[in-house]
């Protein structure tokens, strides 16, 4: 497995010309959220994810509910083992020796387990990426804090260098080409289904809400330390995703983005508006139909299954909106091979290579090594937990 860096690789070897690019990482590590397999694990889950963090017990009746309806298992245990498949297909397609290890935040495998295994494997470096695409608190520096403490934990968060396992992480991807393709040939297909399900004519009507999860507005604006804040992001990768659906579709599409799944006190403002309060407005400004992206979402979990196909269908069944729910990037083949490209990306970086970064819209590229105080909780807040992949340990 180890694996020897791009320096240190003579050109033109047998090695090279039959195998892939070298890497100086030993593993990826498909990093993500977690979710419950059984009713049994839907309250420590929903513990694990709220520790500390002053959502309602009202709420979490309410989001535990969401869970047993589907008999306490949430799908995205399901698509994380399936991404990373499609990920260990298509890093052998490219001939990339690369094992890919999986952990989650709140659910098993959790991160300690992964970083467990990853020494077990004898691995000292190895690449991050997170089922997020988003710059924001929840999306970036949640997971290199718990990455940190889960090194500290183990004893193992010594200076850079001397640490058990380095990590390097790959830039939120929202903007990555990979991710927009897979996005806009969903949305295609939704508006396909659409005109089979409701006609042609409602079809090309059709308004494309794009969704997201809410985040407090504090949150919001403390993600502008990386740049345009979570929402602009969405709004600037939206705006692309729009103009190639309606290049292919060959008519226009009037577009907007919406949010789900807010949660916290109601007297904290949260990003708005609402997807079910947005279906409302439409139908009553004359909209008669709707395809409905789940931009904000890397695959179908929970949220996508019942804050969207449950919630905003049955909102839409009632207002008599015409409506489809786009699928999410989940396997699609640009999206994956994208994925790869970021991860060839990342160890060019690390190597120190000039690179061309892919984006798309009019947002640079992210950074991977993290800026002092990028996308703390709140603004100007030092929660004083140290996280990874920045350019400090605890910045
Ligand atoms: C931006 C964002 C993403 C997208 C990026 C990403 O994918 O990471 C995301 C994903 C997810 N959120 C998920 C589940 C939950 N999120 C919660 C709570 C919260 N999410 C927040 C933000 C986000 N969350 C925030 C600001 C809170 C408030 C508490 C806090 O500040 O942290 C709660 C607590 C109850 C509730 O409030 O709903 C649950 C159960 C699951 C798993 C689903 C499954 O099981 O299939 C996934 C993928
Ligand atoms: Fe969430």
């Amino acid at each position: 497995m180890a694996l020897t860096p791009d320096t240190e690789a003579a050109p033109g070897t047998a090695a090279e010309t039959t195998r892939g690019p070298q890497l100086p990482y030993d593993a990826l590590l498909l990093y993500s959220f977690g979710g419950p397999n059984k009713p049994e694990d839907v309250v420590p889950f929903l513990r694990n994810v709220t520790a500390g963090k002053g959502i309602p017990d009202s709420r979490l009746e309410e989001v535990g509910e969401h869970y047993y309806g589907f008999g306490g298992k949430s799908p995205i245990n399901e698509q994380n083992l399936a991404l990373q498949a499609a990920l260990e297909g298509e890093l052998a397609a490219r001939g990339i020796d690369l094992p890919v290890v999986w952990g989650n935040r709140n659910w098993e495998p959790y991160t300690r387990d992964a970083v467990e295994q990853l020494k077990e494997m004898g691995v000292q470096r190895a690449v991050a990426l997170v089922t997020s695409a988003y710059s924001s608190y929840s999306g970036c520096r949640q997971y290199r804090e718990d990455l940190a403490v889960t090194l500290d934990g183990l004893g193992d968060l010594g200076p850079e260098g001397s640490r058990s396992v380095q990590f390097d992480k790959v830039r939120s991807y929202f903007n990555h080409p990979g991710f927009a393709q897979a996005n806009i040939d969903a949305v295609v297909d939704g508006y396909r289904a659409l005109a089979e399900k409701d006609g042609a004519e409602l079809a090309a009507e059709a308004r494309l809400v794009f969704v997201t999860h809410s985040i407090p507005d504090t949150m919001e604006a403390a993600s502008a330390v990386s740049g345009a804040t979570y929402s602009q992001q969405h709004l600037d990768l939206a705006a692309v995703v729009a103009a190639e659906v309606s290049t292919v579709l060959g008519h226009p599409v009037e577009w907007t983005l919406a949010y789900c799944s807010r949660s916290g006190p109601p007297s904290q403002p949260w990003l708005e508006p609402d997807v079910n309060d947005h279906l409302g407005e439409l139908a009553e400004s004359g909209v008669r139909s709707v395809v409905i992206s789940p931009i904000g979402f890397i695959s179908d979990h929970m949220e996508v299954a019942y804050d969207l196909d449950t919630e905003a269908i049955a909102t839409a069944a009632e207002l008599g909106l015409a409506a489809v729910r786009a699928g999410t990037v989940s396997t699609r083949a640009p999206f994956v091979s994208g994925l790869v490209d970021l991860v060839l990306e990342r160890a060019a970086l690390a190597r120190g290579d000039e690179i061309v970064q892919q984006t798309v819209g009019t947002l640079p590229a992210y950074r991977s090594v993290c800026r002092p105080g990028c996308c703390r909780r709140r603004d100007g807040e030092d929660s004083g937990v140290p996280a990874l992949c920045s350019e400090a340990l605890n910045s």
